[in-house]
């Protein structure tokens, strides 16, 4: 099993470690524009399966797509990160760009690959990888949704002072602050949070996990990694593994929630086909009326990219 990580940065190099240390491929292939980038971080992942303990082979190319023949999964983490006071649509004009040619090259040298869009603005360049490769719907998707749960779920569990692992929830829409939580779907061990929070704490979680990317620019300068990486890494072995884990995940929607062609998150069943079922949830008005915001956001960055031509 090979899987190939374009974008060797902050989110690439940790995708592909955790990749490796999860031994969920044989192979990792890690490209990048930046001469000896990906082979550099590669390497030092190789060097590392001796301490960390797996034989998943870490292998680096400098924009030569013949290494990554034959993936069968492909994640797309290319691409500008944001820096403070930038919006994730304020990448388009650049990413656009990065994300068509590295689909090209990627549809070129692995047409049967499952895509995994990383790279912002997401839902947007989801759009854009679906177009540029005419794979089937199923088999092009963005990751944020699992990453924006992880961010929801983190937050609860420090208020509850309670183990994440417990904590089950679903998010919708696009990767942004339009995103949808979804508090009659969060529970805390099979307990809706409802019963264990007080409408305003719960409230300001939401709210938190909205800005939840912007809170880390702030910190950092540029975007968050880790939780990002290992999201996509859960999403790779989740395909790979034909564990048919449900995922909140950015796909094209195509009449699901009476939505046509936009690209939003919304839970899915996640195995070996890539995206085997859309789930559909009884939304209430109040939640359906956040989803259409969220869809109309979405459509006008779409419009965005169309424009550019
Ligand atoms: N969907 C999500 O939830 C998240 C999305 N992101 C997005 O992921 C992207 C990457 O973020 P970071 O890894 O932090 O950035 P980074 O700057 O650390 O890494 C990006 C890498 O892409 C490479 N690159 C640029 N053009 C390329 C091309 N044509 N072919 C191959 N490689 C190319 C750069 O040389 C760089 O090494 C950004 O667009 C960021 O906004 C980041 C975190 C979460
Ligand atoms: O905030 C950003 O620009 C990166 C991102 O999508 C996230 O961390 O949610």
């Amino acid at each position: 099993m090979k899987v190939t990580v374009v974008g060797a940065g902050n989110v690439g190099a940790t995708c592909a470690d955790v990749l490796a240390y999860r031994e969920v491929a044989n192979e990792v292939v890690l490209v990048d524009i930046k001469e000896g980038l990906a082979e550099g971080k590669a390497l030092d992942i190789w060097e590392k399966s001796p301490i960390n303990l797996y034989d998943t082979r870490t292998v680096g190319s400098t924009n030569d797509y013949s290494k990554t023949a034959g993936s069968e999964v492909v994640v797309i983490t290319s691409g500008l990160p944001r820096k403070p006071g930038m919006s994730r649509d304020d990448l388009i004009q650049t990413n656009a760009g990065i994300v068509k040619s590295v689909t090209e090259n990627i549809i070129q040298h692995s047409p049967e690959a499952i895509i995994i869009i990383v790279s912002n603005p997401l839902d947007v360049m989801t759009y854009q990888a679906h177009l540029v490769s005419k794979n089937d719907r199923t088999r092009v998707m963005g990751m944020a949704g699992i990453l924006d749960t992880a961010r929801y779920r983190s937050f609860l569990a420090e208020a509850l002072n309670v183990s994440p692992k417990d904590i089950q929830a679903v998010l919708m829409g696009g990767h942004g602050d339009t995103m949808v939580p979804l508090p009659r779907y969060t529970t805390v061990g099979g307990i809706p949070v409802t019963e264990l929070i007080d409408g305003g704490q719960l409230e300001a979680i939401i709210e938190r996990t909205k800005k939840g990317g912007g809170e880390l620019v702030k910190l950092m300068g540029t975007s968050a990694w880790y939780a990002p990486g290992s999201a996509a890494a859960q999403m790779v072995e989740a395909i790979l593994k034909d564990q048919r884990r449900v995922f909140p995940v950015c796909v094209q929607l195509d009449g699901e929630y009476g939505i046509d062609n936009c690209y939003l998150g919304v839970p899915v069943i996640l195995g070996k086909n890539g995206i085997e079922k859309i789930i559909e949830l009884d939304l209430n008005a109040e939640e359906r009326a956040l989803l259409d915001i969220s869809k109309g956001h979405v459509n006008e960055v779409m419009q965005v990219l169309d424009n550019m031509g």
